[in-house]
């Protein structure tokens, strides 16, 4: 059911970045295989809306179709249909774990090596064809089909759609890219080359004293002295050339633990390298599964059995990696050591196929495999030791025994990730959990979607994938709200440095939906699905509730549609370990009572479902924009509520939480200019120091030694 489901959401998705087509980077775009077949089959599009072909197509316009809406797609399709479809053209085909494998079309038969080359992800439909790398959506494969059946053709050539090229922008960066790659690759060298004394600091520095030269040299990793970098090649193609590599540099904290930084090139959006991959044999029925290079290094030396590292670890598993996976019967994961790697080895599990994959529990006799190997750990042991993915419904507490202990000693963890701009927030919520349902409410016009934008936006920075459906504004403005909290400036008043801040933020892993205003609770349940899928996105943010049920149209029972639409929310976060957070309006109230949780719009079902229930209070002023304060009224994880002040910083349109005492009521003498000596003109009156009152005074020196001194007189 959960792919059935999968299967219907390809075409909502945005990235804040165009994840670049990598694989099939000398091919045209997935749309230019659409045009094509369309035009040889003399044709209209089917089901194509203005920005369904763009999204379905899977990428390059984005950035400049950033406002396109995409329509959902009428005719979703199953993996029954898939079948279906392939028997009817007789096309032989293998179930595999992830995806179907049918002989590939893009190949003359005379000449294919492999003779199910062609992957076809049961999931999304997605196609791959290993040996051209030729890829695109379950659509253009059926037309190169039916472009097929009806020239009477054996295949169809690659080189045909050659005729689409990238735009000249896609052209350059792509060759840009690729000397930049070889340029790293050719400044570097071998890690066995370098003289022994500053090879021994090198793997002392990185932790690896005990891998192997022979292990180094056979996994071909360099060295950038530039930035005594340890550099890991991607061989990919079936030219097996280089395409891309990724730095990893070492760096040493107080506390004798070590922190690595890596860069890719190409960017980590487009760097779909499986480490170790090449030395794989094509009869390998095994492969451990690791989260870093240097693990993939370790597991390989220590235990002589195939593996390969994710290329950014546990924060994802791209689909179009599968097709590389399905070769293998039994897929150990050992992604770390911590309990984020944990729940991500046991989220790709579901995506390889539950039955063939075994994880390695984090724990203390099972740190990650290249400390293991560091301290000497039997590693062949611990994969052997490793727990089956596959669960049964019912469970006794010997097989959760285990969970339970690494909960009790992985506290901090367990409470989640924490946010860097809220420490308050920490304080009550202790952190940010998969699988919640977080409500959250404020009055009208109160800065809801400013504030819940920071707060994801910061959870975001820290590599938890998210996905923003914004109903009520456009992902447009989203985007740039979002972009200024990034940059923490008016980014209107510093246009040169826009470029700067866009490209770090399309680093981030932020996804938008493309739907706007009144949807259907399955289409976008349907998104979200796949976009968990695809991106395996830790976090949704729907803003807000109201808008997407198009209420005010609403005829039926309001509060009863509601109440299934949260149920379903409530059910998908569970289901997908993934934290919704679901801005709902609040009912009317009068506008001088702060409100409750009783104040959601609708009936108790929001807040009995929730885990965490958030409240932006606004206290009324007549004047000038009311003061803000963040409440929680409900907090499933351990109980504790609270309320802290917000400060508002318009330029940067971010929060803060005030420093301690600055709101408290301060006295002042006016008149201080002249007021030495002046004693008797002297008046007390009460002023509240706002935050930007206080930024300005910090900025200048002058004025910070002007206030001790006008302290110092109202105290003389
Ligand atoms: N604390 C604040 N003080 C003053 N202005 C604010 C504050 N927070 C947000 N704003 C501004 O108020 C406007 C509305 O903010 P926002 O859209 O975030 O409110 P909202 O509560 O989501 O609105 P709605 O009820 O329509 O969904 C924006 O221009 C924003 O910059």
């Amino acid at each position: 059911m959960w792919r059935s489901l999968l299967l219907r959401g390809t075409t909502c998705l945005l990235q804040v970045a165009a994840p670049r087509c990598l694989h099939q980077r000398h091919f045209p775009p997935l749309s230019c295989v659409r045009l094509l077949t369309q035009r040889l089959l003399h044709r209209p599009p089917k089901l194509l809306g203005k920005g369904y072909f763009l999204a379905h197509s899977g990428t390059r316009a984005y950035k400049k179709d950033a406002k396109s809406t995409v329509e959902f797609p009428t005719s979703p399709f199953t993996i029954t249909d898939i079948k279906h479809y392939l028997r009817s053209k007789e096309i032989l085909f293998h179930d595999g774990y992830s995806c179907l494998h049918i002989p590939s079309i893009f190949i003359n038969p005379s000449a294919r090596r492999d003779t199910f080359s062609l992957f076809i992800d049961k999931t999304t439909g997605q196609f791959l064809c290993k040996e051209t790398l030729v890829e695109g959506s379950w659509e253009d494969l059926q037309d190169c089909l039916e472009v097929m059946q009806k020239e009477e053709q054996d295949f169809l050539s690659p080189h045909v759609l050659l005729g689409y090229p990238e735009s000249m922008e896609e052209q350059e960066e792509r060759e840009s890219e690729l000397r930049e790659v070889q340029r790293i690759w050719s400044s570097s060298v071998p890690l066995t080359d370098v003289p022994e004394e500053e090879a021994l600091l090198i793997k002392t520095m990185f932790q690896i004293s005990k891998v192997s030269n022979a292990t180094l040299k056979k996994f071909g990793v360099r060295l950038f002295k530039p930035t005594k970098s340890l550099v890991f090649p991607w061989f990919g193609g079936p030219d097996s050339s280089l395409k891309g590599v990724k730095l990893l540099s070492a760096q040493s904290t107080d506390n004798n633990k070590v922190i690595y930084n890596e860069a890719t090139v190409p960017r980590c959006n487009s760097y779909y390298s499986l480490f170790g991959l090449p030395l794989v044999g094509r009869l390998d029925s095994e492969v451990v599964l690791t989260g870093s290079e240097l693990d993939t290094l370790a597991v390989s030396q220590a235990t002589g059995l195939p593996s390969v590292a994710l290329p950014r670890g546990d924060s994802c598993l791209p689909p179009i990696l599968l097709p590389y996976l399905e070769q293998f019967k039994r897929v150990t994961l050992w992604l770390g050591a911590d309990i984020r790697s944990w729940e991500a080895s046991k989220i790709y599990s579901r995506k390889l196929g539950l039955k063939r994959c075994s994880l390695v529990r984090p724990g203390e006799c099972r740190p990650c495999p290249v400390e293991a190997l560091a301290k000497g750990k039997n590693l062949g042991h611990i994969i052997k030791s490793s727990i089956p993915a596959a669960h049964k419904s019912i469970v006794s507490f010997k097989q959760l025994r285990e969970d339970v202990y690494g909960e009790l000693v992985n506290t901090e963890q367990v409470a989640g990730v924490k946010w860097a701009r809220f420490p308050e927030l920490n304080r009550i919520l202790k952190g940010h959990r998969k699988g919640e349902l977080t409500v959250f409410t404020g009055p009208t016009g109160s800065g809801k979607t400013t504030f819940i934008s920071e707060v994801a936006l910061d959870l975001c920075m820290q590599g938890v994938n998210t996905l923003w459906g914004s109903f009520e504004i456009n992902n447009v403005r989203l985007a740039k709200v979002m972009l200024t909290q990034f940059a923490m400036q008016r980014l209107e008043d510093n246009l040169e440095q826009y470029d700067f801040w866009a490209d770090k933020f399309e680093e981030l892993p932020l996804y938008f939906m493309t739907f706007h205003g009144q949807q259907n609770i399955k289409a976008v349940l349907d998104t979200m699905q796949h976009a968990v899928y695809l991106y395996d996105i830790n976090h949704i943010i729907i803003d807000n509730l109201q808008f997407m049920m198009g209420l005010e149209n609403l005829s039926v029972d309001k509060f009863a549609v509601q109440d299934h639409i949260i149920g379903a929310f409530r059910k998908f976060a569970t289901n997908s370990s993934c934290h919704v957070t679901l801005v709902i309006h609040p009912r009317k109230e009068e506008d001088d009572r702060e409100l409750q949780t009783a104040s959601i719009f609708g009936s108790a079902k929001a807040s009995q479902e929730a885990d965490n229930v958030l409240i932006l209070q606004e206290k009324k002023l007549v004047t000038c924009p009311g003061r803000r304060s963040l409440q929680v009224t409900k907090n499933r994880f351990d109980g504790d509520v609270g309320i802290f002040p917000l400060d508002f910083l318009k330029p940067s349109l971010t929060f803060a939480t005030p420093i301690k005492g600055k709101h408290k009521l301060r006295k002042v003498a006016s008149k201080m200019e002249n007021e030495e000596g002046e004693g008797k003109d002297v008046e007390i009156k009460k002023v509240e120091v706002t935050k930007e009152k206080a930024a300005k005074t910090a900025k200048t020196p002058r004025n910070v030694n002007n206030s001790a001194t006008r302290k110092e007189s109202v105290q003389k």
